[in-house]
């Protein structure tokens, strides 16, 4: 029927067509193989930041490969008679048993957290209220040997479950109506691109301050595993019950949004991930300037001082903070403070696109995510304000924008 947003749903699924023991056993199987593709050989093994305690953990950089290795394996699957296609019409219970094991998973988890040591648990998430901490989740990186459960769910399960949710929908639409439609095509292609750069550049997600500050609870438990691969893939699943025609000029336009959200969104990362790894690397640095060079050497100790030192440099300009770490304040993190969410909010509209403007279901990621991302601009600010001081106030006066320049 078409989607209407006024008006009661003409039909609301019973409580029965929600649970099916195959669903939960499909939803175990697949945390099973990507608990098994994590495990294997990685081409690096990565050190996470300094913990309280002054140590650091050591992380597979496997998830890429995960990724290939999945698509191998379901491509032979799909040879041999795996029945993908039969996949969409699982997805409520699919999305119901992912919730229940995400809720079993956090409540085991805040049961592991009664024994882990005070140095083990996470800044939040330790009130001492049950329902809040095992909401927000109590250890930071809780752990079995060296396989960890949070650096584990944050990208592979639920990230490679979308694009298999997303393959699975195009499967059907090409079954039912002979081929997959051009709005499907760009809505797998832009998703794919997306995942496979999250995989791609995975060490990245070891800065995030889900990894560093946040505990593992229900939220991210839940989030990771049935929200992303069941509600990112909302315009696949909105394609195959509403077909949309789309031509090739129109089509070409909007890869040419997704293009330019890729850009910036990729640019802005690689900057800041390449200027924190080595801030005299010449494509971010060129020549650093005397104190940025200085204090890079330890010569200089800003600790105490009242005014952010400033650094010029012919390529991009830094200012220096009483941590030592410097801030980039020219190239794409001088444009606005979180660069990288424009460019993320702007394929988000080019997802959206390919399904018409007549309807909103396709747009509620775009919104939900601009509200994710203004909630997750007002916690990182806060926490940079607290972390920089003086300097900071110096970036947001050089730099007034936080996402969209001269709006926001
Ligand atoms: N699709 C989705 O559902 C989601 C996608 N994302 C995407 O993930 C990516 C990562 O986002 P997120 O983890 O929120 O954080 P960011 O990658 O934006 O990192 C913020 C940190 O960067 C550093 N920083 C800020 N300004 C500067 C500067 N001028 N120069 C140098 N360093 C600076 C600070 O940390 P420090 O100084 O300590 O290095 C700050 O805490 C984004 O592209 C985002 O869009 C995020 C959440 C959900
Ligand atoms: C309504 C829900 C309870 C809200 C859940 C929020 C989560 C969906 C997000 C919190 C942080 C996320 C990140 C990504 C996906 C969404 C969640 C889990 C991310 C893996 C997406 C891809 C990016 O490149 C990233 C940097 C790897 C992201 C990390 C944070």
């Amino acid at each position: 029927g078409p989607a209407r947003l006024l008006g009661p749903p003409p039909y609301l699924p019973g409580l029965e067509e929600l649970w099916s023991p195959w669903a939960l056993l499909l939803c175990l199987t697949w945390l099973g193989l990507q608990a098994a593709l994590y495990l294997l050989p990685a081409r690096k093994v990565a050190e996470g930041q300094e913990l309280k305690d002054k140590s650091r953990l050591r992380y597979p950089i496997n998830g890429f490969q995960a990724l290939v290795l999945t698509a191998l394996l379901v491509g032979l699957g799909v040879s041999a008679g795996l029945p993908l296609s039969a996949l969409p019409e699982m997805l409520l219970p699919l999305a119901f048993a992912a919730t229940l094991t995400a809720f079993i998973f956090s409540l085991l988890l805040y049961l592991k957290a009664l024994l882990a040591p005070a140095s083990a648990l996470a800044p939040g998430g330790n009130s001492g209220n049950l329902i809040y901490d095992f909401f927000l989740g109590r250890e930071l990186n809780p752990r079995i040997c060296s396989f960890d459960f949070k650096y584990f769910c944050e990208l592979r399960p639920g990230l490679i479950g979308w694009v298999l949710i997303n393959l699975a929908l195009l499967i059907q639409e090409a079954e039912l109506r002979g081929s997959p439609s051009l709005a499907m095509w760009l809505v797998n292609g832009f998703q794919l691109l997306y995942v496979g750069d999250a995989l791609w550049y995975e060490e990245a997600v070891l800065t995030t301050m889900d990894i560093i500050h946040d505990g593992f609870g229900f939220m991210l438990a839940f989030g990771d595993l049935a929200w992303v691969p069941f509600t990112y893939s909302l315009q696949a699943q909105f394609l195959l019950y509403h077909p949309q025609p789309l031509g090739w000029p129109l089509a070409s336009f909007i890869c040419l949004i997704n293009a330019v959200g890729y850009y910036i969104f990729r640019g802005a990362n690689s900057q800041k991930n390449t200027f924190r790894k080595n801030p005299s690397d010449p494509r971010v640095a060129g020549e650093l300037g005397f104190l940025g060079a200085m204090s890079e050497m330890g010569q200089l100790d800003f600790q105490g001082s009242p005014h952010p030192a400033m650094c010029l440099s012919p390529d991009l300009e830094t200012i220096s903070t009483a941590t030592g770490r410097r801030l980039l304040v020219s190239g794409w993190w001088g444009m606005v403070r979180h660069p990288n969410y424009l460019g993320d909010l702007i394929m988000a509209l080019a997802w959206s696109l390919p399904c018409g403007v007549f309807h909103l279901l396709p747009y509620f990621y775009f919104l939900y995510f601009t509200a994710l991302l203004v909630h997750r601009e007002d916690r990182d600010e806060r926490q940079c304000r607290q972390k920089y001081g003086l300097a900071w106030h110096e970036y947001c006066r050089r730099v007034p924008y936080r996402i969209v320049p001269y709006v926001y």
